[in-house]
């Protein structure tokens, strides 16, 4: 269910105890989706870092797994009209973007045709590994972006934005304003790994609709 009450102003730390009650007690765990809030993720995210041990490798393979199988689930490869089960991923310079680059290793075992573009890498070995094992799978990166919206729609049956996560803040920076903008006109669909590239946090995109800030 979602908590419409944590969307600003309240104690984070609050907003922490609440959930885990909710996890605890089982009444988040119907089969209805639940949002958190920016705070929250980041909450769950330092805690499975710091008290439950987890690496950011680990926590990086299971949410690239997880939407590449939800993925198969929503669209899957028989849905798609074109004979290529093609797909383009965008991936970010944070770590939503690592999430991208394991979906795309992933739907690539899963029969998909994916192609990457990542315009802005972090100088990290993590990044690099995670970069070579796709370039090992022959999957496809793409120097530059389709400039036109019905190049995308022309080339793949669906989009996995990669770029944003809950780091984002602030007017959105090139090269993934124009980015955005693109995708924004574009009709395939778009799956966003953990939220739509572009809000500021996980509430306003309930309410108002996709993208409401951050690019026009
Ligand atoms: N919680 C988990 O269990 C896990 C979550 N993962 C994924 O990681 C992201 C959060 O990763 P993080 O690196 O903190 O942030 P982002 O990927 O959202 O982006 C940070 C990146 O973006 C740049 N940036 C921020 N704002 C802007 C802007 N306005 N314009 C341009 N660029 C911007 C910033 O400088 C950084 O470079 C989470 O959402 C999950 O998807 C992990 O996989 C680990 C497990």
């Amino acid at each position: 269910a979602v908590r419409a009450g944590s969307v600003r102003g309240s104690c984070p730390s609050r907003e922490w105890s609440l959930l885990i009650r909710e996890i605890r007690t089982g009444s988040a765990m119907d089969n209805s989706p639940r949002y958190m809030s920016q705070e929250e993720a980041q909450a769950v995210d330092e805690e499975l870092f710091n008290e439950y041990k987890f690496s950011v490798d680990q926590l990086m393979e299971l949410a690239g797994l997880s939407c590449a199988v939800a993925i198969t689930k929503a669209y899957p490869v028989s849905s798609f009209t074109s004979n290529f089960p093609t797909v383009l991923v965008v991936c970010g310079p944070g770590n939503n973007g690592g999430d991208g680059l394991v979906c795309a290793r992933h739907l690539k075992l899963f029969g998909y045709l994916p192609a990457i573009h990542y315009p802005k890498r972090p100088n990290k070995t993590l990044f690099d590994n995670l970069t070579t094992q796709c370039q090992k799978m022959d999957i496809a990166f793409l120097s530059e972006f389709p400039q036109e919206p019905k190049l995308i729609d022309g080339a793949y049956n669906l989009v996995v934005d990669a770029i944003f996560g809950f780091s984002f803040k602030g007017a959105v920076r090139e090269p993934f304003g124009n980015i955005l903008s693109l995708l924004k006109r574009i009709t395939i669909p778009i799956a966003s790994v953990d939220i739509p590239s572009g809000i500021v946090n996980y509430f306003p995109f309930l309410f108002n609709g996709l993208w409401n800030v951050g690019h026009s």
